[in-house]
């Protein structure tokens, strides 16, 4: 049984390239290069937002990540005035002499996305789809025209121009349906949108092993075991993912677990971490029971 030390700890967060996702990263670092935005859709749990971070790293540029949600607004993205700063210079150098000087001003901060444009950053811009379409409208003058418009700034010129080394890689999740907002066809229109699938089990397999130092008996056994139970989810969904493995294979680790679909405790502890996205899946009168049933029953399955 492996065991996790702090040197595993550092692999349980590096990125895996198999010849697949070595080919897709170089293929996108050059359509990045290329001045194109990216955008990674996909399921849950595919491995897009790794992926982004993977590609932004490769750049060399500082990176920003923000997540989209409902709130998100032009005063989060470009700026706005955070309230007032007051400066106060008493002079009281000659003793009969007091000379008191008071000015104030608005204080402007910066939003997320204008520190990155003029910087040049790297902006990861995770799960887009959640922020509203009009929020999102602001990329389009920054795809399109290369200016970041300032709404609401006193600036005399009314934009900002982007910096030549920023770049953008969006990630969404279509399955998604709770919470999101459609977005505009021309925003769009201008992303070289990549769908990220499911890796094969055997691809989950090689990440668990490199990421927990699994062997690969115990890295199939999980693999397996997570496949079969995709095979019992209605429509497109696809939970179980690869991060219930990694759970799985790193609980089991810690807590010196026998990875054996055999062993009560390894079942006990696919049970709790799976049953409820499982559960979530299945088309029964009674989910909750017949999730349990299938775990337990695909755990013994493991290997035949
Ligand atoms: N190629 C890879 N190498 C190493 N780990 C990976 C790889 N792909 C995915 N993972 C791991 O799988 C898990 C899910 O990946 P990630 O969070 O990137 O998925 P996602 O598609 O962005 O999910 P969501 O849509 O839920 O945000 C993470 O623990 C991540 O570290």
């Amino acid at each position: 049984m492996a065991e996790l030390n702090e040197s595993s700890n550092k692999r349980l967060n590096s990125f895996i390239y198999d010849q697949q996702t070595k080919n897709l990263h170089s293929r996108l670092l050059r359509y990045m290069k290329a001045g194109y935005p990216i955008h990674l859709t996909g399921p849950t749990g595919t491995g897009k937002t790794s992926l982004a971070l993977s590609l932004a790293k490769k750049r060399r540029r500082p990176v920003m990540l923000m997540h989209g949600n409902h709130e998100l607004d032009n005063q989060d993205l470009i700026g706005g005035f955070t309230g007032y700063k007051s400066e106060k210079v008493i002079d009281h150098f000659v003793r009969s002499v007091y000379k008191k000087d008071e000015s104030v001003s608005e204080e402007w901060k910066d939003g997320r996305l204008l520190e990155a444009v003029k910087h040049g950053y790297t902006l990861i811009y995770d799960e887009f789809t959640r922020s509203k379409a009009t929020t999102n409208n602001i990329f389009l003058s920054i795809l399109e025209e290369g200016v970041l418009p300032l709404y609401g700034s006193k600036e005399t010129e009314p934009f900002y121009r982007v910096h030549p080394e920023f770049s953008v890689i969006f990630t969404s999740n279509p399955e998604e349906y709770a919470g999101v907002y459609k977005t505009q066809d021309a925003l769009l229109d201008r992303l070289i949108t990549i769908f990220v699938e499911n890796k094969t089990t055997k691809q989950e397999a090689s990440i668990l092993s490199h990421k927990l130092g699994l062997n690969d008996r115990d890295a199939n056994t999980i693999t397996e075991l997570i496949s079969r139970l995709r095979k019992h989810s209605s429509g497109e969904h696809s939970a179980p993912t690869l991060r219930s493995s990694l759970m799985i294979g790193k609980i089991a680790i810690e807590e010196d677990i026998e990875i054996d679909g055999e062993d009560r405790e390894f079942q006990q502890l696919c049970i709790d971490l799976l049953r409820a996205p499982m559960s979530r899946l299945l088309e029964s009168d009674h989910p909750i029971t017949t999730a349990k049933e299938l775990i337990i029953q695909e755990c013994k399955n493991i290997g035949n």
